[in-house]
């Protein structure tokens, strides 16, 4: 394959970016950290109306742009993609429940939007797309993941199929992101709050855990080092679910930790997988991030049987119960360093 070269970081100045989803959190941090790298222009792209309002107020730049659109809807992709030099692909349904009873729902955003972003984006001359994943969609087992891993198929698909494109897709996965919305940290400060037990599905159960500034720096990374087809993931430590509700209770009790099992959830995993042992016996070991090269045979059968891979059987998967696992008191370190914990700290 001729490979464009990745983008350097000092392209990013004076640079035009999209960024699908961009009034969710990932990527209000996201817009922020370009607006400082000296972009000339951010255009956020996304369905709701009044959380661009918000977004518009709250950075007061005018080198912020909205696009009103839902990425299943390629002409209105478009404009914002018009111009773009490079885009962070942010826009899907994330929500393990809603997309278990609506799989169709994520069918749609999360395969068939990603396809038009990927195929919009070719077509307007962007450099470089990143689209984030999850690690629920190694051996998924929720419509979620099982959308998630269709939408990396297609990018990588693209990258297989289009070797001359001047287009790099890149994919990054990353965990549980540390009081997203919606998540069980603030379900669990929100009971503490109200003098309530806190509702434990599987105490053994283990997470990845990651800063949303540390998705970012996976982002970025990818953004920077990414061939065509690539996929990256950043190391990161676990813990168990019981671990985590002690860490948080700890913090911001002096009571006796008061814990109530209530069994797993719908499309639930005992424990997430990062990287399968087949993508990590390829991996790139780059400091803090793992990078996957694209599997670019063609359609040479030939090479299916001449050129196996042996050392699969050697190696296990990257998941959350064989990472560093974190103890109560190094989950309570991760959780000094989110803002709402700092905040929720400060209040007491
Ligand atoms: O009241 C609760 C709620 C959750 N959990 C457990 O806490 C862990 C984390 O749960 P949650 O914060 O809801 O995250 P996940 O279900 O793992 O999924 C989140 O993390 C994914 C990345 O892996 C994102 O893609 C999803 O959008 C996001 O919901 C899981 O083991 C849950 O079983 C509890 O013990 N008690």
């Amino acid at each position: 394959m001729n490979h464009p070269a990745p983008p350097h970081a000092e392209d990013l100045a004076g640079a035009t970016v999209a960024i699908t989803g961009g009034t969710g959190s990932f990527g209000a941090v996201m817009a922020r950290h370009l607006l400082e790298e000296g972009v000339a222009q951010v255009n956020v792209f996304s369905r709701d109306e009044a959380k661009q309002d918000l977004m518009r107020r709250s950075f007061n730049d005018e080198r912020m742009r909205f696009f009103l659109g839902d990425v299943r809807d390629a002409d209105s992709v478009r404009p914002a993609f018009t111009g773009a030099d490079f885009v962070f692909h942010a826009a899907a349904l994330k929500q393990v429940p809603s997309c278990e009873f609506f799989p169709q729902q994520a069918v749609k955003t999360n395969i068939v939007g990603s396809h038009n972003v990927i195929e919009t984006a070719a077509a307007s001359g962007v450099r470089a797309l990143v689209c984030l994943s999850t690690d629920k969609a190694v051996y998924p087992v929720n419509a979620m993941g099982m959308s998630k891993a269709l939408m990396e198929k297609t990018a990588q698909a693209y990258a297989r199929n289009n070797p001359t494109s001047g287009m790099t897709v890149s994919v990054t996965r990353y965990g549980n992101v540390l009081y997203s919305r919606g998540s069980v940290i603030p379900a669990f400060v929100a009971q503490l709050h109200a003098g309530q037990p806190l509702t434990l599905t599987e105490p053994t159960m283990t997470r990845f855990l990651m800063s949303l500034q540390e998705s970012v720096e996976l982002v970025k990374h990818a953004f920077l080092n990414a061939r065509p087809g690539d996929l990256f993931v950043k190391k990161a430590p676990a813990s168990t679910v019981d671990t985590l509700a002690r860490a948080v209770w700890g913090l911001l009790s002096e009571d006796e930790p008061d814990v109530r099992v209530i069994g797993m959830r719908h499309g639930e995993k005992l424990h997430e997988t990062l990287l399968s042992r087949e993508e990590f016996v390829k991996a790139e070991d780059q400091g803090d991030f793992f990078r996957v090269p694209l599997d670019d045979r063609g359609l040479q059968y030939e090479k299916y049987f001449t050129e196996g891979e042996d050392a699969v059987s050697h190696v296990a998967d990257y998941a959350s119960d064989n990472t560093e696992r974190l103890d109560v008191a190094a989950t309570q370190a991760l959780l000094r360093t989110i803002p709402e914990v700092v905040e929720e700290l400060a209040r007491r």
